[in-house]
């Protein structure tokens, strides 16, 4: 069974339709990112969850049981959903452990169950200190170990990293993400990073103008992107013209290249990601290519080439990778890429 069963989830506000029809199932003990851009409704789809909107439509269940549909609504204090807001969520006059303790009954599991929290979130010794003698992250860590304490059904991470730095963001993603694994919790993350949903996620949920596109693991995100919108949302993408020339090659203005996707007579949107790209001597030349602009991002290094039809292509090489601007450079693409209907482009 499913932790959580959202099915056919309509909300409305007035003439805005925030959900459109949203289907999507959390399997236990599972991490799911919400990744979309502003206003696709995603907020909207937490509210709903955490049960402070109604749905017009459909319904939502957890653990089976129905808390939202046309003839039950649970209220937000008795859903067992715990939300992680992005900051500020502790009670400044409790201390570390009075906060993780909150919600847990007075009993003599009390005790137990904060220690071994503070263990798994890296708060060992903190247990006294209150809110404002701790660091955002540490903040963070406090918050996410008093959503799990009382074993809720759903965690609700809101852009729970956002307000963080990136190296300490990093840090707090993945201790998160094992203090999630070991404690067995069923999680959904909103975010609009995807970055943070590739890495941190089991299943990622692409969400656009309230309905999500796709629903299925970071790799099958990435690889196999079930439209051309999310080929470019997720990632980063060249989304070429070309048609399919056998059942397995398409052709572009990057030559013929193994490919998989919808088969069609009619022409087609191809995928090819920058790092499917790689640069040689342009003699002989395998595509020639002129070098536009080089973009440094510290782990790799991203090149702009223009081809002679004034194609935009972009390269991902070592950030090492010396080029002149202007220079010609000869362009071998490999592995395979992924094509569409171009009926499809804009999806
Ligand atoms: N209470 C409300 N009244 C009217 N419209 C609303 C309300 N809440 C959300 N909306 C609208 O619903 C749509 C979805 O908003 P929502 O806040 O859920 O998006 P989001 O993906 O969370 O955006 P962001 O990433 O910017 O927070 C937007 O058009 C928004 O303006």
């Amino acid at each position: 069974m499913n932790a959580l069963e959202i099915s056919a989830a309509v909300k409305r506000f007035g003439p805005v339709t925030a959900l459109a029809g949203v289907d999507l199932a959390v399997p236990p003990g599972t991490l799911t990112a919400v990744l979309g851009p502003s206003g696709c409704g995603k907020t909207t789809l937490l509210r709903c969850l955490a049960g402070f909107e109604r749905l017009d439509t459909g319904d939502i269940r957890l653990n089976g049981a129905p808390v939202d549909g046309p003839r039950t609504f649970t209220s937000p204090h008795r859903r067992r959903v715990a939300i992680v807001p992005q900051e500020g969520a502790l009670f400044p006059h409790l201390s570390v452990a009075g906060n993780i303790a909150y919600g847990l009954p007075r009993d003599h599991h009390r005790t137990t169950r904060v220690q071994d929290l503070l263990t798994l979130m890296g708060l060992d010794g903190m247990e006294n200190r209150f809110p404002h003698h701790l660091s955002g992250g540490q903040q963070q860590r406090v918050a996410v170990a008093r959503a799990l304490a009382p074993r809720p059904a759903l965690i609700l991470l809101d852009e729970a990293f956002s307000a963080l730095d990136a190296g300490l963001r990093a840090d707090l993603r993945d201790d998160v993400r094992a203090a999630l694994r070991a404690d067995g919790a069923t999680a959904l993350l909103v975010t609009h990073d995807q970055a943070e949903a590739l890495s941190t996620a089991d299943q990622i949920a692409v969400m656009r103008a309230g309905s999500i596109l796709q629903a299925a693991p970071p790799e099958t995100v990435y690889q196999a992107p079930a439209t051309p919108w999310i080929a470019s949302f997720v990632g980063g993408a060249m989304l070429l013209p070309g048609h399919w020339t056998t059942p397995t090659t398409v052709t572009t203005a990057l030559g013929t290249l193994p490919a998989t996707g919808i088969h069609t007579t009619a022409p087609v949107t191809v995928m090819i990601r920058p790092e499917q790209i790689t640069l040689s001597d342009p003699t002989p030349p395998p595509i020639p290519a002129k070098v536009i602009d080089r973009t440094y991002l510290g782990h790799s290094a991203l090149i702009r080439l223009e081809l002679p039809d004034a194609t935009p292509i972009s390269a991902r090489v070592p950030p090492n990778h010396l080029i002149d601007l202007g220079s010609q450079v000869g362009l071998t693409v490999t592995g395979p890429c992924r094509a569409w209907p171009a009926s499809l482009r804009d999806n």
